[in-house]
Formats: structure tokens, sequence, C-alpha cells
């Protein structure tokens, strides 16, 4: 189908209300599309089931199905003209009120004191922040994103039930194409100035290795052959984090992918380490409900050359549209080297990858 084809569906499904999901994946120049025929509300009962799942932070919340069984599937070659999109001129305007930056401080400040007392070695800690807009569609800035991320996983999904998400981000939560499985450890912020060959801070490389090592201990019953590639500095947008590739083999009649992204989700790169004692911090203390951020999102067991894919990815860069505002959230992983002004800062730069698109 052509691309403007494909938009004025997109665009027919919003107008009467019925879900849908449309992406592109990292490094791809397709764009895939679910879109639902009805307006029910699925929910993953089985991994075994094929669609888009949407899953939330909180793993005893309902994940949503976009079923493949209930939806029409498009997809679409975008040529290079379709890239360049064009720069509306509206009104915004951002309301970080002084007490949102004192109270994310004080929060990353208790998690230090947590860890120095020995509650735990790492915990993610996040906030929201709220962004006005005048006039700009959510398939517009959809385009924006497409256009401004090439190298990340780029989505606008959609339910009547629950609301509008769009995103574009960095990370793998696990990729399963027939026997072969793929994860990334992916942690440690810091701004892309000019160059790949950065320097690393000692906090940044302890807080991805507690990555790291999580995936590589709670997989290796699971997978065959698990493997990691070495450490290095991989670009997202205007900033660079640390990466670590882990692959192996399924076990047949062994490994499934729901015990996998149980096993996997929440990791300590959106949660903390150990994973109970950091979740039970951030859920008493964050004081703000992440729904989908952090969560999961993909495609489930679609086949593709006579093999059965599943491609999920970490909900990071993300924002939620309620009426004219964009609500976006953004966190950075926490251990007793942090300097809470600079982990307000991180987040401050992870909000802006949200913030160009509305521009
Ligand atoms: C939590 C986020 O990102 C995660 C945390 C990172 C960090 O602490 O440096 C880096 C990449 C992600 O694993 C986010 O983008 O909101």
């Amino acid at each position: 189908m052509d691309i403007s084809s494909l938009y004025m569906k997109i665009q027919s499904q919003w107008d009467r209300e019925l879900p849908f999901v449309i992406y592109r994946k990292s490094g791809e120049k397709e764009l895939h599309s679910f879109l639902q025929n009805n307006n029910e509300l699925y929910k993953v009962d089985s991994y075994d089931t094929t669609g888009f799942v949407f899953a939330p932070f909180d793993n005893r919340d309902d994940t949503i199905l976009i079923s493949a069984e209930n939806s029409e599937y498009y997809r679409s070659v975008i040529s290079e003209t379709e890239f360049e999109v064009q720069h509306n001129k509206q009104s915004i305007s951002i309301d970080i009120d002084d007490n949102e930056k004192e109270a994310h401080l004080k929060l990353v400040r208790k998690g230090i004191e947590a860890i120095t007392q020995g509650s735990f070695k790492k915990v993610v800690l996040s906030r929201k922040e709220e962004m006005h807009f005048s006039d700009i569609t959510p398939l517009v800035v959809f385009q924006k994103l497409i256009d401004s991320y090439p190298n990340a996983f780029v989505y606008c999904w959609y339910h009547p039930a629950i609301g509008i998400w769009l995103g574009a981000t960095p990370e793998t939560l696990v990729t399963i194409k027939g026997d072969q499985f793929f994860t990334m450890s992916l942690a440690g912020t810091q701004p892309h100035v000019d160059s790949l060959e950065v320097k690393w801070g000692a906090k940044e490389i302890e807080e991805q290795a507690i990555v790291t090592d999580y995936v590589m201990n709670r997989l290796s019953s699971k997978v065959d052959s698990l493997e990691k590639s070495g450490t290095y500095t991989h670009k997202a947008g205007t900033l660079l984090h640390l990466r670590t590739d882990i692959k192996g083999t399924l076990i047949p009649n062994n490994s499934n992918i729901e015990d996998i992204i149980k096993t996997l989700h929440p990791t300590p790169a959106v949660c903390g380490l150990p994973k109970e004692e950091a979740l039970s911090f951030i859920m008493k203390n964050e004081l703000y409900d992440r729904k989908y951020y952090t969560g999961f999102l993909g495609e489930l067991n679609i086949v593709k050359n006579g093999h059965r894919e599943s491609n999920l990815f970490v909900n990071l860069r993300c924002m939620e549209f309620v009426s004219k505002k964009a609500l976006i959230y953004a966190g950075g992983g926490i251990t007793k080297d942090s300097i809470p002004e600079n982990e307000w800062e991180e987040t401050v730069r992870k909000t802006e990858t949200m913030k160009k698109v509305l521009h």
C-alpha cells in the first residue's frame, strides 16, 4: 500500500475511535500497521497468541493486545522524500514548575539513601512532565519521530479505552526469530556532542554492568549458548548509552516466550536490583503512575518467512496525549554514586527527545 493511503486509513480509524498501531523498526524504511476492526479491549492471556502487545510497567496490570485475528495488517515502504516532514508552526508551552525539580531531587536523594543503607544496589527513578500544544495531530508527531530517530523503534498506538501513546525507543526487550534469541543491556547516559569516542564514568559502567549480569544470570538456564558482546557506546538521538548485546538459542520444549518475558521484565535498566526491593521502593516513592512507560510493546508471534517472530521493545522516550497536553515520561538509574542534580538533568535531556517533535 502507498504511504498516503496508509495514513488515510489510520486517520479514518482514529476518527472512528477504533484501535490501531503504526510503527517502524530501528534502521528500517517500512511502516507496519494493525487496524483493529472493533473497539474491544483484548488482553493477552496466552503468549501463544499473535498480534501487537502493549504492556504496562506494573506486571499485575493487563497487557493489551491488538490481535492479528481481529485486525487488518498493512505495510508501506517509506521513500526518501517522505522523510521530510513539514515543521508546523504552533504554540507550545512547557510547564516545569519549580516544585517538580525539587520533588525529583528529593526522590533521588531518598533513593541514594536507601542504597547507602543497603536496601538495594540500583533503582530507576522517573517522573512525568506536561507540555501543552495547540494544533498538532498524533500522525504528524509520528512522522516527525520517524524523521528524527532513524535508529529507534518508533510507534503510535491508540485504543479508545486507554488513550494514545507515541514513542521512539532505543531499547529492545527481546527479539525471537525461530529459535534465535536476542536482547540488549542498555544503561548509562551522557549527551552526544560530536563523537562516539567518549569516556564513561564508574557510575555509568556499574549501572550498565548490573543490567548485563542480571540478564546473563537469569537467562543462563533458559537459553542455550548464551553469549554477550563487548560493551560499546550506542547513540540514541542526542544521547549516548552503554550497550551490550546478548544472544542465544532457545531450548526446544524448555524456553518459552512468556517465561523469558517474565524473567526479563522489568529489567534493572528500568526498575533496579534486586528487582523486588527496587520495585517496592518505586511503588512507594515515585507517587505517580508510570502506566505504559517502561512497559514493553511490539510484535508477538508474527509469521515471517515460515518462522514465528517476536520483536518486543521497552517503552522509553515516550509520551501520552491527553487532549491538548503531552505527558512525557523519563527516568534514570540511581546508584550509590549518583549526583542528584545530574540525575535531574538526565531526565530533562531525555524529555527533550519528545519535546523536539512537538515544536
Ligand atoms: C529509564 C530510562 O532509560 C533507561 C535508563 C538509562 C540510564 O539510567 O542511563 C538509560 C537507558 C534506559 O535503559 C528513560 O529513558 O526514561
